[in-house]
């Protein structure tokens, strides 16, 4: 019997804080196992009904991050928005309500994070970073509330973004920073969520093409011009175009082909560059890529566009990767892993879990989804990764609010 099957005996070791533990002994030997019926498996259609998503266990790991979220994880002192926003975004996808008292909390912990310059910094009293400030406005979207809208000061914002703003169309990731695809998609994204869109035109010029120059002979996109290309660098550049309407700027041909050669036969998972190893968080960074390209390709028309059209999906094996999900990813007592035998993450969680939504949901409303309904997690939006729902909602608010910048 393994730990996914119904009845299964999962025996909670309670650590000195009163918080379920494992030994990793204990973790390889039950992972190990799952992962070889995943490979004696050429059929998967008779161990469906077992594949279940480990929905209380995950719950029960997300909220835990949250209440300790002040005295805990001090090697990641400088991400603290990101983990508000990974742990939030997972209970949205899992349809999880958050308690009042407790989104408040997050708002008043983001506010500190707010410089007085414009952007987020990585904690209380940090200098201003665009990828915490990504996180920062993705969480305070999805958590929805007045008090979250509010905390966002978007005129000091738009003022941060100018300065991080490069000649060539590049952004800086702070002041003094490296320059790369993730720092415009951050700005992209924070920019149109917040209704700021009429400062697209003038803030992003000669970035479209700036992002095109990052396109590597693979197809995928590297950080900056010349470096190799990598499933996260590619989301960012790729997604930052299309937010800002440019995608048909680069070679979508290439792009396709390295991204579903990025999906491996054996695990079903896909890996972030060639000749690396199979990653659950590469299950948005790079199948989510497909759910943008989809539009591109049926927009050109051309070949991918009626190879689009033939195949009521995304263009990869969305069950696949689901059974990879499902099936080696779940940590038994909460949480999604990188691989069998790695420990979870709130990052791997996010991201296991944002890749299995896109795997889910197909374009024009399909679903595929493997196992039972309750597997089934809520839609996410493509291009900015916050449930769909939260998006249109906060770019209503933000457009009703009047803006002098
Ligand atoms: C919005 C935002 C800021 C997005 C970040 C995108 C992202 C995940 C970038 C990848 C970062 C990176 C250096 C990965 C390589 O790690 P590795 O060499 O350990 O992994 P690998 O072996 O899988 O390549
Ligand atoms: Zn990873």
């Amino acid at each position: 019997m393994y730990w996914f099957q119904k009845g299964a005996d999962v025996s909670r070791v309670v650590d000195d804080e009163g918080y379920p533990t494992y030994s990793s002994m204990e973790q390889e030997t039950v992972e190990h196992s799952v992962m070889k019926k995943f490979r004696d498996f050429e059929d998967f259609s008779d161990i469906e009904p077992e594949i279940l998503i480990q929905r209380e266990r995950h719950v029960s790991y997300l909220l835990r991050g949250l209440v300790r979220l002040s005295k805990s994880y001090e090697c990641l002192d400088a991400s603290r928005p990101w983990l508000c926003y990974w742990i939030v975004h997972s209970l949205a996808l899992l349809d999880e309500p958050i308690p009042d008292e407790l989104k408040s909390r997050i708002c008043k912990f983001l506010a500190k994070c707010q410089s007085s310059t414009g952007g987020f910094g990585g904690g209380p009293d940090q200098i201003a970073h665009l990828a915490p400030t990504y996180a920062a406005v993705n969480c305070l979207c999805t958590l929805a509330t007045e008090e979250a809208y509010a905390v966002i000061n978007r005129e000091r914002l738009l003022e941060f973004l100018w300065r991080m703003r490069q000649k060539d169309g590049s952004f800086t990731m702070h002041d003094g920073g490296e320059a790369d695809t993730r720092s415009v998609y951050c700005a992209v994204s924070a920019v149109t969520l917040c209704g700021l869109t009429d400062n697209l035109g003038e803030l992003f010029t000669d970035s479209p093409q700036w992002l095109v120059g990052c396109q590597t002979f693979e197809g995928g996109m590297g950080g900056c011009h010349g470096a190799e290309a990598h499933g996260g660098y590619t989301f960012c550049g790729y997604a930052a175009l299309v937010i800002l309407g440019h995608s048909k700027l680069i070679d979508s041909d290439r792009l396709l082909r390295w991204v579903v050669n990025r999906q491996m036969t054996l695990e079903g998972g896909f890996q972030g560059r060639t000749n690396k190893l199979v990653d659950g968080c590469y299950s948005f960074w790079q199948a989510g890529l497909l759910p943008l390209l989809h539009n591109t390709l049926s927009q050109e028309g051309g070949v991918e566009g009626k190879l689009i059209d033939a195949k009521h999906g995304w263009l990869y094996e969305q069950e696949a990767l689901q059974h990879y999900l499902l099936l080696c990813c779940q940590n038994s007592f909460g949480g999604l892993i990188d691989k069998p035998g790695k420990s979870p993450d709130y990052y791997h969680t996010c991201y296991g879990l944002s890749g299995l939504s896109t795997a889910q949901h197909c374009p024009d409303g399909g679903i595929v989804n493997i196992g039972p309904k309750v597997n089934q997690l809520v839609t996410t939006h493509p291009a900015f990764n916050v449930v769909n729902g939260a998006v249109a909602k906060a770019i209503a608010h933000f457009k009703k609010v009047p803006f002098d910048g």
